[in-house]
């Protein structure tokens, strides 16, 4: 068993990452927003932690006790601080609510088991004395999955994984490793890397998210053209419930009816704690090669990537931004370099040894140049991979310049794409637009699949009285587009809380019940994270 050498620093309990990495807006960008947005120029910087309202701690003694003796009681921590850092997700509604001094939903407890088995009682001790638990990762959701819903159950415990820290096991033949699921991005990958593997899985909140959140909510990387989503490099899974330890995966392939990983890969920490995941890992790359290339508009592009997607020729990272994210990345400088104005920047990634390296770009470049693109060179896509994890950093300087900035996203065919395209930036161009506040919508697509792609939007607009309800008006009718279409809710995001008033139309009433029946299966309680996944019935 291998413990990593580095730990995650401790996030900010009001924005992304640490403080250290957090830089102020740089005043040509506000200086943008103004004559763009007409965003008026006042800071809304974030209340001090001391004005933070948490509720009292309401764990019941013979609940505590219970849990103290699952895990010791140097593992289960009441205090203000701790309780604070697990109140909710990363969403923009989420860091707004806590910028303003409202963390009133603070769970009323941090649990840190250390074992599979101590996950185990705890659960079963929760289900015994009727106490919510929410699997805790990075909590870097950012659609309400960590955030406490006391509609069920008035009393909340956070269980955080960051314990099970462990690459428990690497079979170099299978190429498969074993990784507890409090494993963070950078651990997990360091722990591969010295080893000579990599997991190839990097979203962008890959320096925070956990390996088991990744498996609870069906994370996709950057680089999942190239690795494959991290459901695709999943072979088996240890899950604890309150009625016992579920291991629904032992080969490469099975034809031992249903695929039951499928249930718990995207449960959400509602029907179950993932504890280990072993996942399929590749040799760690001998060459990494950037290139961007310009294409004259976002529908030549996207006709571009669905080709190579047909091919099954990919890089390893494919990625191309509409023609308004193309202008914004050239106007912060973040991709500028020697990309011309106009059109849409495409990213492409190649990763592998130097052959496969040198073979793949070949057959990509002359697949790109026919379909109409132009090859930038290697700056443009350099300087996106630099800033690419620091890009989230963004949004919390925009928070404290009166500035609304979210994403969401979602995915679809590809011959319904440009539909989907439309229908979601129009929702949320007049979303805000009758709201006063006209903003600015950037797309890319960054997931592609021989049949369809993703389609990840960006928003930014002056904010509102109540920025909270300002987002949430244009969410709704981003929702609502979104269905109305037939794409679907979240294509990486997950369903949380924020999602799940649309899971309706996404599985229809009938597979709801099949999605409950499994519920209640493993949690007769209804002790796991209670409110997210499922709607109320
Ligand atoms: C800036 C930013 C960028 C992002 N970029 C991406 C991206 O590129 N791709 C992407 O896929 N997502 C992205 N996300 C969303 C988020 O990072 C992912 O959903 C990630 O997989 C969550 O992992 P986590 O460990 O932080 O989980 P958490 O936020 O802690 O939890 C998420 C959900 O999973 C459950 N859960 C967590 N751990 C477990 C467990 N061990 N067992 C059972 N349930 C569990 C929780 O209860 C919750 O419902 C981004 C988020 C942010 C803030």
């Amino acid at each position: 068993m291998t413990a990593p050498q580095h730990r995650t620093p401790e996030p900010m309990w009001n924005a992304w990452g640490t403080a250290s990495e957090a830089d102020p807006l740089p005043e040509h960008l506000r200086a943008l927003l103004t004559d763009a947005l007409g965003v008026p120029r006042r800071d809304t910087p974030s209340v001090p932690r001391d004005q933070v309202r948490i509720r009292e701690s309401a764990l019941p003694d013979v609940a505590r006790a219970s849990i103290q003796d699952a895990v010791g009681a140097e593992h289960l921590h009441t205090d203000e601080h701790t309780r604070l850092l697990h109140t909710g997700g990363k969403s923009t509604p989420d860091l707004l609510r806590r910028r303003s001094g409202d963390a009133d939903e603070a769970p009323d407890a941090v649990v840190r088991p250390g074992t599979h088995e101590e996950v185990e009682l705890v659960l079963r001790a929760c289900a015994r004395h009727r106490v919510a638990v929410i699997a805790f990762g990075g909590g870097t959701s950012v659609v309400g999955g960590v955030s406490p819903d006391r509609s069920a159950l008035p009393v909340v415990v956070a269980l955080d994984l960051a314990r099970l820290d462990r690459l428990l096991e690497l079979d170099t033949e299978s190429g498969t490793a074993t990784l507890q699921a409090g494993l963070r991005g950078p651990e997990a990958e360091r722990l591969l890397r010295e080893r000579g593997f990599t997991l190839g899985h990097f979203p962008q909140s890959f320096e925070y998210a956990s390996i088991g959140g990744f498996a609870a909510t069906r994370s996709s990387g950057q680089a999942s053209a190239g690795y494959g989503r991290f459901d695709d490099m999943v072979l088996d899974l240890r899950v604890a419930t309150p009625r016992g330890t579920i291991r629904p995966g032992r080969a490469p392939a099975s034809a031992a009816g249903p695929d039951l990983r499928q249930l718990f890969l995207g449960s959400e920490g509602a029907f179950g704690v993932v504890t280990e995941v072993t996942v399929r890992v590749r040799p760690a790359p001998a060459e990494t090669r950037h290139e961007a290339w310009s294409f004259p508009d976002f529908a030549t592009g996207a006709a571009a990537l669905r080709q190579l997607a047909r091919t099954g020729s990919l890089p390893t990272v494919a990625r191309l931004s509409d023609e308004t994210e193309t202008g914004l990345n050239l106007a912060s400088s973040e991709v500028g370099g020697s990309a011309p104005s106009g059109g849409c920047l495409a990213v492409t990634t190649y990763e592998g040894t130097a052959e496969h390296v040198g073979a793949r770009h070949a057959e990509v470049a002359e697949l790109l140049r026919a379909a109409g693109g132009t090859s930038l060179g290697a700056e443009p896509a350099d300087s996106w991979d630099r800033g690419r994890f620091h890009a989230p950093y963004l949004r919390d300087a925009l928070l404290d310049v009166n500035t609304l900035a979210e994403t969401l996203e979602t995915a679809t065919t590809w011959s319904n794409l440009d539909r989907t395209y439309r229908a979601v930036h129009g929702a949320l161009t007049e979303a805000l637009g009758e709201q006063g506040t006209p903003p600015l919508v950037m797309c890319h697509v960054s997931h592609i699949y021989p049949t369809g792609a993703s389609l990840y939007f960006t928003v930014a607009c002056a904010r509102a009285a109540d920025p909270v309800a300002q987002w949430q008006h244009a969410k709704r009718a981003a929702g609502d587009a979104i269905t109305s279409v037939g794409a679907t809710i979240t294509h990486h995001h997950a369903v949380g809380s924020d999602h799940r008033d649309w899971m309706v139309e996404e599985v229809g009433e009938l597979g709801l019940d099949v999605l409950r029946a499994v519920k209640e299966t493993v949690d007769p309680e209804g002790v796991l994270n209670p409110g997210k996944l499922l709607p109320p019935k």
